[in-house]
């Protein structure tokens, strides 16, 4: 049904427009590259944000991509994920991911991902909310003023959706967490 936008959502939609620089209605596209440790995780992290599924069998990845978008404040967002592999074989072509990045926006992105990575093998949120304050940080690199708003979080639509395995039931069987580090750039 159609429904007038409030006052206050109105506000917020012009608010990340402006920061975006773009119009609600057009998309917002963003592209985060995940590098870490081999087997720290990285596919993993992708694959419960993007695929709502668990990979229990490792898999050595050499280079992956996969799409998520999902809305914040009415603006559409559309998500390019890297995966890129850990091992030090791949060390030379690996950059070859992220040929654009300037430092400032990897430390940033990668001292925002570091307050949550604790809890993102275990909670379907944080792994949201990780890839959230990514989105937002792509997005500041072009404009020094966004903030994370307090709007109710994204609704992720994704383009693959395979059955959910049951995350608790995952939680359960987790070993200790491996001491490795994973950045998003
Ligand atoms: N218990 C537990 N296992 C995890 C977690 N994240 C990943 N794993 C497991 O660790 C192994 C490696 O995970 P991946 O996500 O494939 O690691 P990766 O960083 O992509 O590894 P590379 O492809 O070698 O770079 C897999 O068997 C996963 O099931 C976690 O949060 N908890």
């Amino acid at each position: 049904m159609f429904r007038l936008k409030s006052m206050k959502e109105r506000r917020s939609c012009q608010k990340l427009s402006l920061l975006s620089g773009m119009e609600p209605s057009q998309s917002v596209k963003c592209k985060i590259v995940v590098v870490g440790d081999s087997q720290c995780g990285k596919t993993a992290l992708l694959h419960v944000f993007a695929k709502d599924c668990f990979p229990e069998t490792y898999v050595p990845t050499v280079f992956e991509n996969y799409t998520a978008s999902f809305e914040i404040d009415t603006q559409r967002i559309e998500l390019s994920l890297w995966d890129t592999s850990g091992s030090p074989y791949y060390d030379n072509v690996r950059p070859l991911s992220y040929p654009d990045l300037t430092l400032s926006s990897s430390v940033s992105t990668s001292a925002a991902l570091k307050l949550s990575i604790c809890s993102a093998q275990q909670s379907e949120n944080s792994v949201r909310d990780i890839f959230h304050v990514a989105t937002l940080a792509c997005i500041n690199k072009n404009n020094k003023n966004v903030k994370r708003s307090k709007a109710p979080r994204g609704n992720k639509r994704i383009s693959h959706m395979p059955g959910r395995p049951d995350l608790a039931a995952v939680a359960s069987d987790l070993r200790k967490d491996k001491a490795k580090s994973c950045s998003i750039m």
